[in-house]
């Protein structure tokens, strides 16, 4: 269980978040999700432990982590725009965590995750060699030999488009279930948060304006800064949600 309690951040003065409270549970998915510069990226670095915090605590499975640095935290992020070595090839990239960190992955677990990740043909391959999907196992394979205890996501699919996107997506659901991880994943798009989230935390201007799984968002909006963003959403993509979500909006 991930706890945040009463977080709040200020960048030169000014309040990006304000007073966060948050609990999420092991092996769920929780997208946070809301407009360009609503506090979402630094509500993830302050998980990581990239960004510090002007008040409030992080606590993780009863131990307070509020002051334990990135590096002892234990949590790995996935960055926005894969961060990957372009002077190494795609196995390189996957093992370059590991070199200070020898026989903390097995040979075998390293092999389950290329397998799982279908990265086999590709492992010799320069990273301009590789299409953007392909890019992004890489970076996810790489963060998931670290082992995280929570798995950090900022905006994955957003360089992705059409059948990528929905198998990055769809690899992504099934890596948190697998491995049984709890996973954040920051998004501006309310449909990618509505259809690969266990919930959803909505946040405007640093609040949080909702907190719930999706059904319970499109049931009962909290306010209208949630029904504007969400339906809205609903209307351009009916289709997609109806899938997800029955008669109720189609
Ligand atoms: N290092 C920093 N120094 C000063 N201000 C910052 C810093 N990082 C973020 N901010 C400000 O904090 C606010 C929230 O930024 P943040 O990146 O968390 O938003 P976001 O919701 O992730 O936005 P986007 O979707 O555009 O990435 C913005 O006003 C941003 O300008």
């Amino acid at each position: 269980m991930l706890k945040l309690q009463n977080i709040s951040k200020q960048f030169d003065g000014k309040s990006v978040l304000d007073h966060i409270n948050l609990e999420i549970k092991t092996g769920e998915i929780v997208s946070l999700l809301g407009p360009s510069g609503s506090g979402k990226t630094t509500l993830l670095h302050i998980i990581l432990g990239l960004t510090g915090i002007n008040h409030g605590k992080i606590i993780f499975n009863d131990t307070d982590l509020s002051n334990v640095p990135m590096k002892d935290r234990g949590f790995n992020i996935v960055f926005q725009d894969y961060a990957l070595f372009p002077h190494l090839n795609a196995y390189e990239n996957i093992v370059y965590g590991l070199r200070n960190r020898k026989g903390s992955v097995s040979k075998e677990e390293l092999q389950e995750y290329i397998d799982f990740l279908e990265l086999t043909p590709h492992l010799k391959k320069r990273i301009s060699e590789l299409s953007g999907g392909q890019k992004q196992r890489v970076s996810i394979a790489r963060t998931l030999v670290m082992k995280p205890k929570i798995l950090l996501l900022d905006e994955p699919l957003s360089a992705l488009d059409g059948v990528i996107k929905e198998s990055i997506k769809e690899r992504i659901k099934s890596i948190a279930r697998e491995f049984k991880l709890t996973t954040i994943i920051v998004t501006h798009d309310p449909e990618e948060a509505l259809t690969m989230s266990d919930k959803i935390l909505i946040i405007n201007q640093g609040n949080i304006s909702q907190f719930g799984s999706p059904q319970e968002i499109i049931n009962q909006p909290a306010n209208d800064f949630v029904k504007e963003f969400i339906l809205k959403q609903l209307e351009i993509k009916r289709e997609n949600i109806y899938n997800l979500f029955g008669e109720k909006y189609a």
